[in-house]
Parts: structure tokens; C-alpha cells; sequence
């Protein structure tokens, strides 16, 4: 599967009307609101007015029986009234209207807060996006969308401290920290930021400046309980590690910030990237998503692109492009190979299926739950649509490879920070769920993926072990064996969908079989055959 469900691009544009809903609701509440007021403030005046004769002269005021008689009328029943005004609630009927929207419009929850927090944080370290130029909505030089307040910034630092992940704890709460100083409107308190801050700079290992980060919190709760006790243990590391002497304190102690806060001027370790990876495969993965070039050129050199018929009387007419983007594994993309209204059937057919699921991940052979992935799948059967058939058919014209034992097409939809981590198509020796075993059909020998989107920026395709980017365009598709021929896996094909940065990505994966390819695995295409 190409990533467990979350929340994707599509629900995002549920979450559209949610606001819009709301937006509606505020608005009619405010009206209500305004009018109940204004009905409280004719009260207020109609009091103002007869309290201003009585207070003339309370005397002859009250020498009247009429106004002895309404003064106590308007402080009994009267008064009554303006209270049960006043303890109106509006708002309540308001919030119940909004309930019972819930359960039509799509509301996100605090985990889905939390999974957009994690796929900006994998954003910012997959395209080493600067935490200041993205606060500022700068996406690689583009200015993309309105600046972060210190309030959003603080948020962010929340979800990653919540995660445990005290790097980007720092990295956020470090420039909610700078903002703040700026901001007329402050949604955040500077000891809520310092708070968070102190702490995590303490974890990352730098206790000097946790230090001064806690005396400035301090300085603005000076009985802070945490705070103190904080203080005392980062003295106490200080004073093993003799940064301060063993006795008594120095000027140190005490001290604040002396300037601004600089996440540069501390040492951070970034969390290590996923289990099953090699660092070196995770740095690799990473680069080839940020568009490094790694090919050898050596290697690079014997790539071609060509026109290719397969002896099909059908691409006589029109040959295929092919471009070769490694031969051993062979690794291909034929452009042109899906139409815009195939593509639009496809999606539609599968936008009402996508649903929040969990699914195995085939590097670990685990189920995991849907956290973290910004992306959904569905499943189309060819006899869905005429279409979808002949996407199959083409896909068998192209390969040469039968398609009676290829899966069903698998749609995938990337939403923003939606991606994939590195992972096998094809079943290891000790996996034994989730690749139709039973069916006889055996492992998967070969993997094809329709680009039915373009990227505006990141989403590539990615294989580590051949240092190969494939860059989604819409209506091309890429092709590669999984296996040897013997049917052993070949681990070069490990490969990973990089997350979005920003636009959509849709995909849409055939998954070929072995059975029924033992004399179809076309030489053409089989530069590895004698292998
Ligand atoms: O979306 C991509 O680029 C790759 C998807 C993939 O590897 C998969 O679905 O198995
Ligand atoms: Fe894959």
C-alpha cells in the first residue's frame, strides 16, 4: 500500500466547509448577540434616565408614591427581566447547532493536529527548510503562504514536545521566542515558550543555555516550582560537568539570556530517521528527494531514451517513449502511457473509497496504525470500468507480462507531507501475510506506477541503492522487475515516495505476479536475463 490513511488533500478540502460552517455559525451567534445587547442597553438607559431624576433629589423623589412605587418595581421584576436576559445563552444553542453538524462535516481531531505538525516537521528536514524562512511561509524561495505568529510556532513546539522529538521542540519554541518579542498581539505567554524551551535545550544536551533559559523563565515566575527545581538539577549537571564550581554559585547561575535566543548557537541532533534503514540509505533517500544528482555519470552515460513497439501492431502506429533510468535492476518510465480523462475517471472512481485504515508496511512486515502518513488508498477491480481494463491490458501490451495474476489497481492520493518511506514491493523470505500466497499467484515480479498528477514540488520517487529519482509527471508511468529471474527479491529495488512540499500527488500502482510469467518475461526488456 502506498501509505496508511490519515488525512489527505481530499479531506483537507472537507475541512474547508467545516470552517465555512463555522464561520456561519460565529456570524449568526454574533447577530443574535448584538441584538440581545442592544435590548440590555435600551434597559440600561431606561435605568440610567430614572436613576439620574431620583439621585437630584432622593427626597422630593421619593416623596411621590409613583416613584417609591417604581424604584422598587424596577429593582424586583424589572431587574428580573434583565437578568434573565443577561444569563441568556446563546452561545449554547449555538454550540449544540455545531454538534449536531459533526457528524456530517469532517471535524480533524487532536491526533490529525498532531500528524500535520509531524509532516511539516518532515517537510522541514527532508528540503532542510529553515526554520525561520518557513515561519515566514518561505518554501525553497517561494512565498507561499502568510507568516506563522509566535502562537503558531509555539504550537508546533507543543506537538513536537508531546512527541517526545525535543529537536524541533527547540528549533520551534526557539522562534515563537523570537517572534514573540515582536508581536502586538500576543496569543502565547513568553514563560509558556520558555517553559517548553528550557527544557528541551536541556535534553538536546545543552545545559548552560537550558540554564539561562530557566533563569529568564524565572525572572517572570519567580515561584515557578518546576522552574526551581529545574534550575537546581541543571546547576547540580553543571557543577559534575565543572562548568561551575563545586561550591557556591558563580555569576552564572543567575543569569538570563544575554542575547537573543540562536538555535544555531546550539548543538542539536536531529532524530534519527526511520528503524531498518542504514543512516547512510536515510541520508541517501533524503538527498535524492532534494533533487541531488548522485549517478555516476559512468553509469548515467549508458542511459537511453528510445521508441519501442514490443511487436505490437497497436504502438506501430503510435510507438511508446521509453527512458531508461537504470538497467540493472531495469528501471523505466514510458511517458504519454495514461490520458487526462482516464486519469479523471480513475480518481473519481476511487475518491468515495479512500478511508482511514491501517495497512502493512512491507519493510518491517508490521501492521501500523494510520499515524503520520498524509495519504490514502483505493482499490479499482478492471470490470469496474472500461477504462481501468484497458489501463490493465496496456500495462500487459507494454511489459509483455500477463496481467491475470496483477492486483487490482491501487490508487494513491499524497496530500501535503504525504509520503512513503523506503520499503520492498515484493515479499521477504520471512513476510508471510499480504502478498496473495494463498492464491498461488507468488511474490510480486514486477511493480507499475501511473504518475496521474504532477508535483509542484517534491514527491519523487526515489530508489537509494541506485541513487535514481523518478520525477512524477502527469500521464508517464514507471516500470521495474522487483525480482531476479531465479525469483529472488533484489534489494536494489528499495524505494520510497518523497513527501509532497507542496500540490497533490495521485499514483496509481499495478503490482504483477510471478505466475504465468515463466516464458513471458520479455527478453526485450530483460538486461539482467542471464543474470
Ligand atoms: O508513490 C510513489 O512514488 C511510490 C509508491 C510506492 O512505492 C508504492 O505504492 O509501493
Ligand atoms: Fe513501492
Amino acid at each position: 500500500a502506498c501509505g496508511e490513511i490519515f488525512s489527505s488533500l481530499a479531506d483537507m478540502e472537507g475541512l474547508v466547509s467545516t470552517e465555512f460552517e463555522l464561520m456561519k455559525q460565529l456570524d449568526n451567534y454574533i447577530q443574535e448577540e448584538e441584538i440581545r445587547l442592544k435590548r440590555l442597553r435600551g434597559y440600561l438607559e431606561e435605568y440610567e434616565n430614572n436613576h439620574h431624576e431620583a439621585s437630584e433629589d432622593v427626597s422630593k423623589y421619593l416623596a411621590n408614591p409613583l416613584n417609591a412605587y417604581l424604584l422598587v418595581k424596577r429593582l424586583t421584576s424589572d431587574w428580573k427581566k434583565v437578568e434573565g436576559v443577561m444569563t441568556q445563552n446563546a452561545g449554547t444553542a449555538f454550540m449544540i447547532n455545531i454538534t449536531q453538524h459533526r457528524g456530517v462535516l469532517y471535524f480533524p481531531s487532536e491526533e490529525d493536529l498532531n500528524g500535520a505538525a509531524v509532516a511539516l516537521m518532515r517537510l522541514q528536514d527532508t528540503y532542510k527548510l529553515d526554520t525561520h524562512a518557513l515561519a515566514n511561509g518561505d518554501l525553497l524561495g517561494k512565498k507561499y503562504s502568510r507568516q506563522l505568529t509566535a502562537g503558531d510556532c509555539w504550537e508546533l513546539g507543543r506537538q513536537s514536545y508531546n512527541n517526545g522529538d525535543h529537536y524541533h521542540t527547540v528549533l520551534w519554541m526557539g522562534e515563537a521566542l523570537n517572534k514573540w518579542d515582536d508581536e502586538s498581539n500576543k496569543t502565547v505567554t513568553r514563560n509558556e515558550i520558555l517553559e517548553y524551551l528550557a527544557f528541551s535545550t536541556f535534553k538536546q544536551g545543552n545545559v548552560k543555555e537550558a540554564l539561562q533559559l530557566t533563569n529568564e523563565l524565572l525572572k517572570i515566575v519567580p515561584y515557578h516550582q518546576r522552574a526551581i527545581g529545574n534550575k537546581k538539577h541543571y546547576e547540580d549537571v553543571l557543577r559534575q560537568l565543572g562548568v561551575i564550581p563545586e561550591h557556591g554559585k558563580t555569576e552564572d547561575s543567575d543569569v538570563g539570556m544575554s542575547e537573543p535566543f540562536n538555535t544555531a548557537n546550539l548543538k542539536l541532533k536531529k532524530p534519527p530517521g526511520t528503524f531498518g534503514i542504514s543512516n547512510d540509505h536515510w541520508d541517501k533517500y533524503e538527498k535524492l528527494c532534494r533533487g541531488e544528482k548522485l549517478m555516476d555519470p559512468k553509469i548515467e552515460g549508458h542511459l537511453r531514451c528510445r521508441y519501442v513497439t514490443n511487436n505490437e501492431p497497436y504502438f506501430f502506429i503510435q510507438p511508446l517513449k521509453m527512458e531508461e533510468a537504470f538497467l540493472k535492476p531495469l528501471l523505466v518510465i514510458y511517458h504519454d502511457v495514461i490520458f487526462d480523462e482516464e486519469i479523471e475517471t480513475v480518481k473519481k472512481l476511487a475518491h468515495p473509497r479512500f478511508k482511514r485504515t491501517t495497512v502493512m508496511n512491507s519493510a518491517t512486515g508490521k501492521l501500523e496504525t494510520a499515524k503520520y502518513r498524509i495519504s490514502k488508498a483505493a482499490f479499482l477491480k478492471n470490470k469496474e470500468h472500461h477504462h481501468v481494463l484497458k489501463m490493465s491490458r496496456r500495462v500487459g501490451a507494454i511489459t509483455g507480462l500477463d496481467m491475470s495474476t496483477a492486483e487490482d489497481l491501487q490508487v494513491c492520493n499524497y496530500g501535503i507531507g504525504g509520503h512513503y518511506e523506503p520499503h520492498f514491493d515484493y515479499a521477504r523470505k520471512n513476510e508471510t501475510i499480504g502478498f496473495n500466497k494463498d492464491s498461488g499467484w507468488r511474490n510480486r515480479i514486477a511493480t507499475w506506477l501511473f504518475y496521474m498528477s504532477d508535483v509542484e514540488a517534491g514527491g519523487a520517487t526515489v530508489f537509494p541503492a541506485l541513487n535514481v529519482a523518478l520525477w512524477p509527471q502527469k500521464g508517464s508511468a514507471a516500470f521495474w522487475y522487483n525480482l531476479f529471474p531465479n525469483g529472488e527479491g533484489n534489494e536494489l529495488t528499495r524505494h520510497a515516495a518523497c513527501p509532497v512540499l507542496t500540490g497533490s500527488k495521485w499514483v496509481a500502482n499495478k503490482w504483477i505476479h510471478e505466475k504465468n510469467q515463466e516464458l513471458r518475461r520479455p527478453c526485450g526488456l530483460t538486461v539482467d536475463a542471464e543474470t
